[in-house]
């Protein structure tokens, strides 16, 4: 059988699209993970499946997979891609849609000029409901961030933020993203044991008040040209950290995003670029 897909990337965060709307489209995580490999497969970060709605006053819901084939809660760059690819594909000639995506309602909106913006949710702050295991941890409090110190073997610390966008995020402060540890201790943390569900790692340089650059180690991906729920969660610690202020400028090595965020209890707002790459066919 074939599977008709669409190539996408946001700030060079890659995705393969599927539209799911008319039959469901249901494999398991080693044929997504098959799908997604660079060498053997089409290559992507995650896959989308752009599907119809279970409640009919939504538009959409859509499913995310990451490469190593586990579906997860969100995916910020993929949100944005999602809108384009509705839109592109004529599934909708709405500007604003609402998309039940795992963990509730997001909205998506499109202006005049074809930019994606995407309301990301309400960033969740409490360390259990991350989820983190604090248990036995003492913070140091740095304006209203908790940073936690996190055993990653061999004597070493790393001193972590962690925010829930729906997928979890520890968010490490570093003095330049292209000296920083992301390919080493990226995946001790996102495998920690005080991270049950495994967790993204963001690795933040602060450029000035209104931006950083970033490195995003990916739960079930590894290192992405730009993670765009990883950029909400560095920058909602940032500015609880007092770091940084809203709008934020995020420069990842794909790309650039911008976050808005009003501070603790307001939706977080994520823009940047996304483009179709190329359409295909592919044996399933
Ligand atoms: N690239 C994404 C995040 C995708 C999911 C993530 N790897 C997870 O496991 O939570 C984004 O743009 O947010």
């Amino acid at each position: 059988m074939k599977l008709r897909f669409t190539k996408m990337h946001g700030a060079g965060n890659d995705f393969i699209v599927i539209d799911a709307t008319r039959e469901p489209v249901e494999l398991p995580p080693e044929r997504w993970q098959a799908l997604a490999d660079r060498h053997y497969g089409i290559g992507a970060d995650q896959i989308l499946i752009v599907g119809k709605p279970n409640d009919p006053a939504n538009d959409f819901s859509y499913r995310i997979v990451n490469s190593d084939g586990s579906e997860v809660e969100h995916c910020g760059n993929g949100a944005r891609a999602f809108m384009h690819f509705v839109t592109a594909k004529g599934l909708t000639t709405k500007r604003r849609v609402s998309v039940e995506i795992m963990p509730g309602l997001i909205t998506l909106e499109m202006d005049a000029a074809g930019a994606v913006t995407a309301g990301m949710g309400v960033p969740v702050l409490d360390a259990a409901r991350v989820p983190f295991d604090a248990a036995g941890l003492v913070s140091r409090r740095e304006g209203e961030l908790d940073r936690w110190p996190l055993d990653l073997g061999a004597g070493r610390t790393a001193e972590i933020g962690v925010v829930s966008m729906g997928n979890p995020h520890a968010v490490l402060r570093v003095d330049d993203v292209d000296t920083a540890p992301v390919t080493t201790d990226g995946p001790v943390v996102e495998n920690h044991p005080r991270f049950p569900r495994r967790t993204n790692v963001g690795f933040v340089q602060v450029v000035d008040e209104h931006h950083i650059r970033l490195r995003v180690w990916e739960r079930g991906a590894g290192e992405t040209l730009a993670c765009g729920t990883g950029a909400c969660g560095a920058v909602v610690a940032a500015i609880l950290a007092g770091w940084v202020k809203s709008p934020v400028r995020i420069a990842a090595r794909g790309g650039e995003l911008s976050v808005a965020w009003a501070g603790p209890g307001s939706v977080a707002y994520l823009g940047g670029p996304t483009a179709i790459v190329f359409e295909g066919e592919v044996e399933i």
